[in-house]
């Protein structure tokens, strides 16, 4: 593994480490949107910090496997309170914005909003 190209982005973020400071400015920038920010507020924080840190996880490719059906599942009680694109464009530009407030490289960037956007129909369950 000592070529780059053939790590996860989560390895290439910096793994664990870097996930744990990702959590907290995500985490803050998601609660802070009023757009999105009443999805959340009936789930517990300990839980939500749970959440937080497998939906980075598992967008950068990192050691949480969650299938499509898991993630249909997750999110079906939310679509029935009106979750849809708009919603889902919001938590995509905090990723950005929260990879970018870290320093991540643009390409990397990119790369996990392309993962993170993969998700969309099963997140949105169409
Ligand atoms: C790429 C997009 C997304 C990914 C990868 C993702 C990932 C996850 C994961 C892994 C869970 C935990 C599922 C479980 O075990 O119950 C979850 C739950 C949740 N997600 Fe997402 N999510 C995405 C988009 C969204 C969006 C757009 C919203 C709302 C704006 C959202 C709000 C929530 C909430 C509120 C929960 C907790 C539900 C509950 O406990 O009642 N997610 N998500």
């Amino acid at each position: 593994m000592s070529n780059a190209a053939e790590k996860s982005v989560f390895e290439q973020l910096g793994g664990e480490p870097a996930m744990a400071a990702a959590v907290e400015v995500f985490y803050r920038r998601v609660l802070s949107d009023e757009h999105i920010s009443h999805f959340f507020e009936d789930v517990d924080m300990e839980r939500q910090a749970a959440k937080q840190k497998a939906f980075l996880t598992m967008v950068t490719g990192g050691p949480v496997h969650y299938s499509g059906r898991d993630m249909r599942a997750g999110h079906a009680h939310l679509v029935r309170r009106g979750l849809d694109d708009s919603h889902f464009d919001a938590v995509a530009g905090h990723l950005k914005g929260t990879l970018e407030e870290l320093g991540v490289p643009a390409p990397l960037v990119a790369k996990v909003l392309a993962i993170a956007e993969s998700a969309r129909a099963d997140v949105l369950n169409r």
